[in-house]
């Protein structure tokens, strides 16, 4: 039988006490949503195998009328008391592990609200976490379910299994949570070291069996051990059934717990360790039988072991295991029987929780070395095959497919709930405000800003809706560099400005709601030219530099230009460029003429990253620098705005920039001389990426005026929307619509995981595709318009003038299509 969460707590050991009027103080201004005072909070312990003590709180507020509002249940999970063992009862990490997965994936695991490293408050670190309702089976026999039901839960978990195995650590900021190589190795020699430390003279019995045991490991280590493989990534390390939380009636997995060894590394570690019940029964107590199903016979309804690892496989794509499933199988009893050594130490000297369980633990750790040494001596564990048909599931195919929370495309939590927030701000905010903001970029005042677009932006920074195309790795980098010790306080600023930590793909899903609206990006400081700027400065600017640039920026107190491109030169070919960056002293003299410096005629703009040459004799790409520049500075003018298609994109405009004898400090060079190249390079590929995205909302927009009208307009006796050439059209414009935004996600997706270079044919291939896509779909809208859709009495018209310069002015189109063909030829040649 399954046991609620809710059953499975009861009064707090007293070794485990602590301070609850301390918690309550804390978890009222640290958690968002705790019940505030004055509240009543009753603490409860999970007796059910835990290392690190875990606790149920209920807290219920005290509305002042003699009524209680219902409690609210939080979990508090802390370290032991006493005296620790190295690297164990890590909550730090289980928080940080928790938080990554929540935020950025589906694995199911509970939500997680503050982390306290202040021993002053409860006595040791803990956090706090979602309390989640449904069902854990503390039995691995299943006693008292149905055999269906047995089926379908050990399919669950190894589903819930492959999709944490399936994470992409580098995309979620966990890729330094460990190191991935060799894992097996550093694991077998870390376990036999608390094996020791926690048996031997004073301590309970050490069992030989146990250390030959581990030289068995350290000689018959997999080869995969030593690399990066298929099964390298995240490792839970204590993945098996009872730390899965089941939905009360549904059966599949809501949350996995007891995160405390996690890290990353070999993965079929823990899929070894998951099908232990197949060959121990850990339950078992005393001298009762110890064999797993394996041996004692499998009841009813749970697959063979073939049948959940091909289960497991078949959901994560890893490869069969056979090969070296003795060394898994053996080192997951090994790692165990160091566990349960350890717990049983600490049971002896009073401070383990578990109870009664902890008790047996020294018995249990021997039962488990004498299993391992029956694997090893054992012939054949797993067929050299998956077995037959498994991958079309014999019973239920249907369970098999991607449910809708599952799938490479399926936005997080987190992201859905950032997404819901950002439609609401658009159609409350953003739609309303396009006329009047229009016209005051058309009027006499054009080059002024609107009084509404400050307020909008307080507002967006208020929702947590600002900078949200600040990718992880670079915003790490910058909280390093300028926030070292989370000190933001000291210079001013505010944590949130440094972004959602978001991942370039799930920025995707936000930036293309943006993109609706010409004029939503900047009010959530995501627009162009001054997205590229911040991640120039987060990427490869100095620490001062940041200073002075970076965080006004990141405030959006200061806009920012680009200026790259000459008129005298081709400048699509960079190593064109003539503007001169040369030496004198202590400064930089900077001589040019630039154009389509976007963003130069903002009244704010403050910061010009010029690119120019500061050795013309240097090798071809090593010539170019990229240097910072006070617009203000002495010789450089502002010339005139430049038009497109008669809009000059007030009060941001794309300007000409002159530059006579432009002294800057030398301080204000990015990253080096001749480097200029490899900026671009690291600029460009998110920032081209944002404009896509952003044209798929533009196509968007487009195909939802074109319905609008073609069902209320009328002509030649019915609504265009009845017009057969209308329909074909429109269905043709959505499917090029559709295989652009699957191209574009597919694109923002291999960035994230290989980077701007590896990734760079898919993105030419984006940025090829969207520009072409946005212009046919705007184009039809604007037909079905009439000559509406010409004027600026729509948004069309200044969409599709913005889609048209994007095969431009993000590199033209034949450009990247040099780059995809060159690709295609190299692998052709390999
Ligand atoms: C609205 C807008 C905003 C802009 N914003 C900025 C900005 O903020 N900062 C900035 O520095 N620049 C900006 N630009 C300029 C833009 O980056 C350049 O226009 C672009 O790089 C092309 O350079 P070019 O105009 O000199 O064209 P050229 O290099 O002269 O190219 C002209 C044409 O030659 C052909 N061509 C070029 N290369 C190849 C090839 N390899 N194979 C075949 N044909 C080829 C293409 O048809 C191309 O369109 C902006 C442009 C526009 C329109």
């Amino acid at each position: 039988m399954a046991t609620m969460t809710s059953k499975l707590h009861s009064s707090v050991a007293s070794a485990h006490r602590f301070d609850e009027a301390a918690l309550l103080r804390y978890a009222v201004s640290n958690v968002e949503g705790f019940p505030g005072a004055p509240n009543r909070l009753v603490v409860s312990q999970f007796g059910h195998g835990h290392s690190n003590p875990t606790f149920l709180l209920e807290v219920s507020h005290d509305t002042g009328d003699s009524t209680r509002a219902p409690s609210k249940r939080y979990v508090l999970r802390k370290k032991p008391p006493g005296a620790l063992l190295e690297s164990a009862h890590a909550v730090e990490r289980e928080f940080q592990v928790l938080k990554a997965l929540g935020d950025h994936t589906n694995v199911p695991v509970p939500k997680v609200f503050c982390l306290c490293n202040d021993p002053s408050v409860i006595g040791t670190s803990f956090y706090i976490m979602e309390y989640l309702e449904g069902r854990i089976f503390v039995d691995s026999k299943l006693p008292g379910v149905a055999p269906d039901t047995r089926k379908a839960i050990y399919r669950a978990s190894a589903k819930a299994l492959a999709s944490l195995h399936s994470v992409n650590v580098d995309a979620i900021g966990l890729e330094r949570f460990g190191r991935r190589e060799n894992y097996c190795r550093r694991q077998v020699e870390r376990w036999e070291r608390q094996y020791l430390s926690s048996t031997g003279e004073g301590k309970p019995y050490r069992n030989p069996k146990m250390l030959e045991l581990a030289s068995w490991l350290k000689k018959h280590v997999p080869v995969e051990d030593s690399s990066r493989t298929a099964t390298t990534g995240l490792v839970h390390g204590d993945f098996r059934i009872d730390n899965l939380v089941f939905h009360p009636v549904e059966d599949r997995v809501i949350g996995i717990l007891d995160w405390e060894l996690s890290t990353l590394g070999n993965q079929m570690c823990d899929v070894a360790y998951s099908s232990l019940p197949y060959v121990v029964d850990i339950n078992s107590s005393e001298d009762g039988i110890h064999g797993g199903f394996e041996l004692t016979g499998r009841p009813e309804g749970i697959p063979s072991l073939p049948d959940y690892i091909a289960e497991y496989c078949f959901a994560s794509g890893k490869p069969w295991p056979v090969s070296d499933w003795k060394f898994y199988l053996a080192f997951s009893l090994f790692r165990g029987a160091s566990i349960y050594a350890g717990v049983y130490h600490r049971w002896t000297l009073g401070n383990a929780s578990g109870g009664e369980r902890a008790q047996l633990s020294g018995k249990r750790a021997n039962v488990l070395i004498d299993t391992a040494w029956m694997v090893i001596n054992t012939q054949s564990l797993l067929p050299n095959k998956p077995p037959f048909g498994h991958e079309i599931s014999r019973d239920d195919p249907a369970k098999l497919l991607p449910t809708e929370q599952q799938g490479k495309f399926v936005p997080s939590q987190r992201v859905l709930h950032l997404k819901r927030k950002l439609l609401h701000f658009m159609e409350n905010h953003i739609y309303p405000m396009e006329k009047e903001f229009s016209e005051l970029a058309q009027s006499s005042l054009r080059w002024t800003i609107h009084p509404e677009e400050s307020r909008l932006k307080e507002l967006a920074k208020k929702e947590g809706l600002w900078n949200l195309f600040i990718p992880l790795d670079s915003a790490a980098r910058a909280r390093k560099l300028l926030f070292a010790g989370n000190d933001y306080n000291a210079l001013g600023v505010d944590s949130n400005m440094l972004g959602a930590g978001l991942s370039n793909l799930e920025y995707g899903y936000l930036c293309e709601i943006m993109g609706h609206s010409v004029w939503a990006p900047q009010i959530f400081n995501c627009a162009a030219p001054d997205t590229g700027n911040m991640e120039v400065l987060l990427r490869y600017g100095t620490k001062d530099q940041q200073k002075e640039w970076l965080i006004p920026l990141l405030e959006g107190r200061i806009r920012s230009g680009f200026a790259m491109t000459e008129p005298k030169v081709a400048s699509s070919d960079a190593t064109n460029i003539e503007c001169s960056i040369n030496r004198r002293g202590d400064s930089y003299i900077i001589n040019g003429r630039k154009w389509w410096t976007s963003g130069a005629m903002d009244p704010r703009c403050k910061l010009l990253i010029v690119m120019g040459k500061t050795d013309f004799t240097a090798a071809k790409h090593e010539q170019q620098s990229m240097i910072l520049v006070d617009i203000d500075t002495p010789g450089v003018r502002v010339e005139r705005p430049l038009m497109v298609f008669g809009f000059d994109d007030a009060p941001h405009g794309h300007a000409e920039v002159s530059f006579e004898n432009v002294e800057v400090p030398v301080e204000n060079i990015l990253l080096g001389e001749g480097r200029g190249f490899e900026i671009a390079q690291g600029r460009l590929g998110p920032g081209r990426l944002h404009h896509c995205m952003r044209l798929i909302g533009a196509a968007e927009r487009g195909m939802q005026l074109m319905v609008e009208r073609a069902l209320k307009r009328r002509a030649f006796g019915k609504r265009i929307a009845e017009h057969g050439s209308f329909l074909s059209d429109l269905a043709k414009c959505r499917i090029e619509l559709e295989q652009t935004r699957l191209l574009v996600l597919e694109a923002a997706d291999q960035l994230d995981r290989y980077g701007n270079k590896k990734a760079r044919g898919i993105l030419a291939m984006a940025k090829v595709a969207a520009p072409n896509m946005a212009l046919r779909v705007l184009d039809m809208a604007m037909q079905v318009h009439g000559a509406a859709g010409l004027s600026s009495d729509t948004v069309l018209s200044h969409l599709w003038a913005t889609a048209r310069t994007l095969r431009i002015a993000d590199g033209p189109d034949e450009v990247h299509l040099g780059t995809i063909a060159k690709l295609e030829i190299q692998r052709a040649k390999l």
